[in-house]
């Protein structure tokens, strides 16, 4: 098998190298130190790019990257990702978007206690400067504070519950919730900013794009509180630099914390020569448990997006992400791995596809069909198929691709059944979601089961006799193959079906070796 290329051109925990390193199948290139120039003349060679905020994924990135499938944000913020520009290539552009959460809400906690205290400040004054001087750092108090929080998501309503801890009150504002979100937390919910701007704190939690920037700007800093104070872990530019420069200055602002910059590194910005504010080189999600956790996803989600299998937290798909509820998301990757675990034990011209769809996740079957396309035509085309050519290659290639939508009877909330008819076989891999996202095959071929679509697997279909699983132990154990799982699925006659998770690749030979068994009707080998 080709090797597929992963690049890592930003500074990642190195448990997602570990996790890159350990594949045989993919090559990785460090690109960390590279300067960005440099990075550009390589970037053409690589399948999978993984970047930070430190590196652009712009027209002159994506015109160098020629060969890219996919591009794995390791962390929550796109806007330094041209996912037009993207689309127009046909690159998935994927983040990674809640690992670092609780290292940005605590991080904003820490701008928020310094703009109330002021000590970093006098940290300064007495480590550097040797001055004992306790009059000048008079703080104020968080209690009985207003907080104003622009943007209440991931980050801005766990920023808004630890304020509320503080004793503040809290007003929030975020036109694209519903005001239960904040009111259910007994905080205040506005659709009128100037409430914010009358805050005696405002910490901002948007992305940053064409509407929030400036949010706050010369204007709306007029509008506050004189001694205001201002937090911004999120973007650079959602507050005006010059303003914030003016304000702070003017002494209209008492205080800032700022640990995001329009331009980064920030090494020589005005805001650096001011005495009120407390800044961080964009901090927010450096802790070691935010990194180690957003290396181990990116590098995963790389992999997978390497190999075709799935595109975890897609941001440029060709269905409308707002059209999609939150409980469909996880059926589209599902989908998407039944289809190549389909591919993968039915090797033969491909004829249908099709998919079976018991539940209210019927309303959605035209997305996951193109995702089962996607999957199911990986293993024949290598990468060159995605979400934006699928149903055109299918029907280029003579596939028929359908869909048939039931009512509920086999007693799961929503289930999805694809079966690939080939010139040799016909496959039907089942499968449904637990919970929130917990993704779950629960039948092949008819053989119930109940696996996680993850990992090495042989899947094995034998006479229902005494002796098969001990004979297979054997046969894995003599070549030092170690038995992660084994799943047992028996049919209404006389065979049965099982499902192995091993640890480590699985050789041709082996699967020559357990073909030979008499029990064996047939065997195949998939990793998903
Ligand atoms: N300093 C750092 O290292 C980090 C910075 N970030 C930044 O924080 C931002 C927020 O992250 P999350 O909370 O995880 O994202 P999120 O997507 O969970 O929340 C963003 C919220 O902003 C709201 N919003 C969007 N446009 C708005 C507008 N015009 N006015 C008010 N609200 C608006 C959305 O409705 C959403 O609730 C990211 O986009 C990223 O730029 C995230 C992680 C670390
Ligand atoms: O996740 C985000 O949006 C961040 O700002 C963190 O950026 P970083 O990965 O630290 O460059």
């Amino acid at each position: 098998m080709k090797q597929k290329k992963i690049i890592v051109c930003d500074a990642i925990h190195e448990k997602g190298f570990a996790i890159l390193r350990a594949e045989k199948d993919i090559e990785v290139i460090d690109a960390v130190r590279l300067p960005k120039d440099e990075l550009l003349k390589i970037i053409g060679e690589s399948d999978v790019a993984i970047t930070r905020s430190s590196t652009d994924v712009d027209e002159k990135f994506l015109n160098a990257a020629t060969n890219l499938k996919a591009i794995v944000r390791a962390g929550v913020g796109v806007d330094n990702v041209d996912q037009d520009g993207c689309s127009r290539r046909g690159i998935i552009a994927m983040n990674v978007p809640t690992a670092n959460t609780i290292a940005a809400v605590e991080l904003t906690m820490a701008h928020l206690l310094g703009c109330a205290r002021s000590f970093t400040n006098a940290n300064n004054h007495l480590k550097i400067d040797r001055v004992w001087n306790r009059e000048k750092w008079y703080g104020v108090e968080l209690c009985a504070k207003r907080l104003g929080v622009i943007g209440f998501g991931n980050i801005g309503s766990r920023v808004a519950i630890r304020a509320k801890a503080f004793g503040m009150e809290v007003v929030a504002y975020d036109p694209y919730i519903s005001a239960s979100k904040v009111t259910d937390l007994g905080m205040t919910y506005t659709e009128n900013f100037n409430d914010i701007l009358s805050c005696d704190f405002i910490t901002i939690h948007t992305p940053k794009n064409k509407e929030t920037i400036n949010i706050i700007s010369h204007d709306e800093i007029a509008k506050m509180k004189d001694g205001v104070r201002l937090i911004n872990c999120a973007r650079g530019g959602l507050y005006n630099e010059d303003a914030l420069v003016e304000g702070i200055k003017s002494g209209k602002i008492a205080f800032a914390g700022i640990d995001v910059f329009s331009k980064e590194p920030a090494t020589n910005h005005p805001l650096l020569d001011l005495e009120h504010i407390c800044v961080t080189p964009h901090l927010g999600a450096n802790t070691l448990e935010s990194q180690e956790k957003i290396a181990i996803q990116a590098a995963e989600n790389a992999i997978s997006a390497a190999r075709g299998i799935s595109y975890p937290n897609a941001l440029n798909l060709p269905i409308k992400a707002e059209d999609i509820p939150a409980f469909v998301e996880p059926y589209l990757e599902l989908v998407q791995k039944m289809g190549f675990l389909a591919a993968q034990l039915n090797r033969s011209a491909i004829k249908s596809i099709k998919l079976e769809l018991e539940g209210e996740i019927g309303g959605y079957a035209k997305s996951l069909l193109t995702f089962g396309i996607v999957g199911s035509l990986k293993e024949a085309n290598e990468n060159k198929i995605n979400y934006v050519n699928a149903e055109f290659v299918a029907k280029e290639k003579n596939i028929e691709s359908k869909f048939e939508v039931a009512a509920s009877s086999s007693g799961y909330k929503n289930k999805v059944t694809l079966v690939l008819t080939t010139e040799k076989d016909v496959v039907s891999i089942s499968g449904t979601v637990f919970g929130e996202d917990e993704q779950r095959i629960v039948g092949i071929n008819g053989f119930k089961f109940d696996f996680k679509p993850k990992g090495k697997m042989i899947i094995f279909k034998n006479n229902d006799v005494p002796g098969v699983i001990a004979h297979i132990a054997t046969i894995l154990a003599k070549e030092g193959i170690n038995i992660a799982d084994f799943r047992l699925g028996r049919g209404a006659h006389q065979f049965a079906m099982a499902v192995i998770l091993v640890d480590t690749d699985i050789d041709k030979k082996i699967i020559a070796e357990l073909t030979k068994l008499e029990s064996c009707v047939w065997v195949e080998y998939a990793v998903l």
